[in-house]
């Protein structure tokens, strides 16, 4: 694809605006071998040739569009649609329809990733003065080769129909570009490239969602978060990329070990919070066992041996009114107690709502 200063900046490769591109050039090719038939058919060889001359123009497009030519390719599908519009326009007249197809181009140049702003303005002012030039010529001056009446009405209709099929081929699939452009941006956005969790930002969007839930209906809601333990020695005795390879298994393990409802995040370096919507301490402290030993369990081969983790989570359950970083800071105050114990452990930090038979269970635990 030629450099160009928009290319650059955008730091994109246009690729939809090629695809375009190449489906454009073997739809008109083929509704110009489909009119060449046509005009010979009507005894207009003149136009015959012309349109034969399109499928031509049109199948030097493509293999230059396949060689990655692309400028080169451009440049031959305009200089078509500008001369076969001119011709046909001037030999059938302006009720022939040839001309709709000019109007095509415009979305074409402001679509284009290669181009300046100025240079598309410039384009698109002098593409309109070709359209009026064209309106003028074929107003004023009559047609060179006479069709019937029912022989350019066809003419015509097949015109309009093609660029409305055009026009909404790329608008559909332009959209769909975006969407897909859309979506690839909101993962990159909300997941961590590493382990492929979902990164902070997700997980709070999420605990957000479940927070308004929660003040509407009451259920309960949860957070886990955990810490790896002695996380620095393993990227000093094996490497950062060991360690690497240790935190992607366990995350894998802390996905496996929860529900399809709970959120498990990268928090940051070797932390993770896990959020638990519909989930009382009790059960919290449950899936947080559960997610201890997992990782305790999950094994990072390297060197002939096998390499292994544990991890201390600390749990806490939100209490009515409680802000999300409040619940976030008993999580990490139990987590935090639960190193100072040992590590590899689940500790809990009941809210003081709670019932004091769960409130026990949680602290005993
Ligand atoms: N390999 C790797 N290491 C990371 C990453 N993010 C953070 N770390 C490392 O994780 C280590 C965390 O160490 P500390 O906070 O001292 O805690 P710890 O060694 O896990 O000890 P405790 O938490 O007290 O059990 C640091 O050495 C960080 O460099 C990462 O993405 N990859």
């Amino acid at each position: 694809m030629p450099d160009s200063s928009a290319a650059r900046r955008t730091g994109h490769t246009g690729r939809s605006y090629w695809q375009v591109l190449v489906r454009a050039v073997v739809a008109a090719a083929l509704v110009h071998t489909a009119f060449a038939g046509l005009f010979f058919a009507l005894s207009a060889p003149l136009m015959g040739w012309v349109n034969v001359a399109s499928v031509a123009l049109y199948g030097a497009a493509y293999t230059l569009l396949r060689q990655r030519r692309n400028r080169a390719a451009l440049v031959l599908v305009w200089a078509e649609l500008l001369v076969h519009a001119l011709v046909a326009t001037r030999a059938l007249g302006w009720e022939s329809g040839f001309h709709y197809y000019v109007l095509l181009m415009m979305p074409m140049v402001f679509m284009s990733p290669v181009r300046r702003a100025r240079s598309k303005v410039l384009l698109g002012v002098a593409l309109a003065a070709f359209y009026l030039g064209l309106d003028l010529l074929a107003h004023h001056h009559a047609p060179l080769v006479v069709l019937t009446p029912g022989a350019l009405d066809a003419v015509r209709t097949v015109n309009i129909v093609a660029t409305l099929a055009l026009l909404a081929h790329l608008a559909n699939f332009y959209l769909r570009a975006v969407m897909r452009a859309e979506t690839r941006l909101h993962d990159l956005a909300t997941t961590d490239p590493l382990t492929g969790l979902a990164n902070r930002r997700r997980a709070l969007d999420v605990a957000d969602l479940h927070l308004a839930r929660r003040r509407r209906d009451g259920a309960p809601m949860s957070l886990i978060l955990g810490d790896v333990d002695h996380f620095k020695s393993v990227n000093d005795r094996h490497g950062h990329e060991v360690g690497d390879q240790v935190l992607i298994a366990v995350a894998q393990a802390m996905q496996v070990a929860t529900r399809e409802a709970d959120t498990v995040c990268r928090w940051g370096g070797e932390e993770f919070l896990i959020v638990l919507p519909d989930t009382g301490p009790a059960e919290a402290l449950q899936v947080a066992e559960r997610v201890r030993a997992a990782v305790q369990r999950a094994q990072v081969p390297h060197g002939g041996e096998t390499l292994g983790v544990t991890i201390t989570l600390g749990v806490s359950t939100l209490h009515t009114m409680e802000s999300l970083s409040q619940a976030i800071a008993r999580a990490d105050g139990a987590m935090y107690r639960g190193k100072v114990e040992g590590r590899n452990r689940c500790v809990g930090d009941a809210p003081d709502d709670t019932p004091a038979t769960q409130r026990e269970l949680a602290l005993e635990y």
